[in-house]
């Protein structure tokens, strides 16, 4: 990392993106102090961060790991969901009715008693994810949430990244999916080479051609589908659903309204 400047504010979902090798497991990894800067300063909720107070880092910010392998260590989910708990001096009972409602909040109720080692991958992100929330951090960091997931699994994990924003956690992740990071994002920060290059929100960094060059990313597919379409340069969708919208409205206003027998349109 060089010189990088980065926030994450309460209420809000930011969305890293840049090619690989650019930085962004890097920068992720501090804000939870599995990293510590050599140089520079992390402030988790107003604590500067040493190797001294980690603990406040890990219980403030929670990390769901891409290679789920890393986090899941206990026989079953459900002793993996309250093993932080636990290490916490929560007691067993209230550690399992806790863990028990986390499994239920990413709809993996299901898989309480399963071997977290032979899970499949999404099921292991979303047993991961429970095992986060059920130590109510203020941020949730996922690196490369959706990485090798089928597309229903995409869903399921991007509907519950959105549930957990709205209860009211701040969300910082990692993607290559940039449709996913205009869906999902209020802000998206570029980087590249180890520095954050730009950033704003999906609107001004997806249509922003010379950052994108910059870190060798080509813009969502909305985007160029307006553009290729030639849609309007005010418009700018960045979402499929902000282009269907569009071309709806399109549609709508160039349909030469038929008149009745009475003279009049009717709708
Ligand atoms: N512990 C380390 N020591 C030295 N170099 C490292 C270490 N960890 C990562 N790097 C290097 O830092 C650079 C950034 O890696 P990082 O994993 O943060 O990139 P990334 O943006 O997450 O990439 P990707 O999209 O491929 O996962 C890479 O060149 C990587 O080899």
């Amino acid at each position: 990392m060089h010189e990088v400047d980065f926030s994450v504010y309460s209420d809000e979902i930011v969305a890293l993106i840049g090619g690989n090798g650019a930085g962004k497991s890097t920068l992720l990894e501090h804000l939870n102090a599995t990293l510590i800067p050599d140089d520079g300063e992390l402030v988790v909720d107003g604590t500067s961060i040493t190797e001294d107070n980690k603990p406040h880092a890990r219980k403030e910010v929670g990390f769901v790991f891409q290679d789920a392998d890393t986090q899941l260590v206990a026989p079953t989910v459900l002793d993996d969901v309250m093993f932080g708990l636990q290490n916490y001096g929560v007691p067993g009972d209230e550690a399992r009715e806790r863990a028990r409602e986390a499994l239920a909040t990413v709809d993996a109720s299901h898989l309480e008693d399963r071997i977290p080692h032979y899970l499949s991958g999404g099921e292991k992100r979303l047993a991961g994810l429970a095992g986060v929330l059920v130590l109510e951090p203020s941020v949730v960091v996922l690196d490369e949430p959706l990485a090798g997931l089928d597309p229903d699994r995409s869903q399921l994990v991007a509907e519950r990244i959105e549930q957990i924003h709205e209860d009211g956690i701040s969300v910082v992740l990692s993607t290559h999916d940039l449709e996913f990071a205009a869906e999902v994002a209020d802000r998206v920060c570029v980087m590249a080479e180890g520095n954050i290059i730009g950033g704003g929100t999906p609107r001004e960094v997806f249509y922003d051609d010379a950052l994108l060059a910059d870190a060798n990313l080509h813009p969502p597919s909305a985007v160029r589908v307006a553009r290729d379409a030639e849609l309007g340069a005010t418009a700018q969708p960045v979402t499929e659903s902000d282009l269907v919208s569009l071309l709806t409205e399109a549609g709508n206003s160039s349909t030469t309204p038929t008149p009745s027998a009475d003279g009049h349109r009717h709708d």
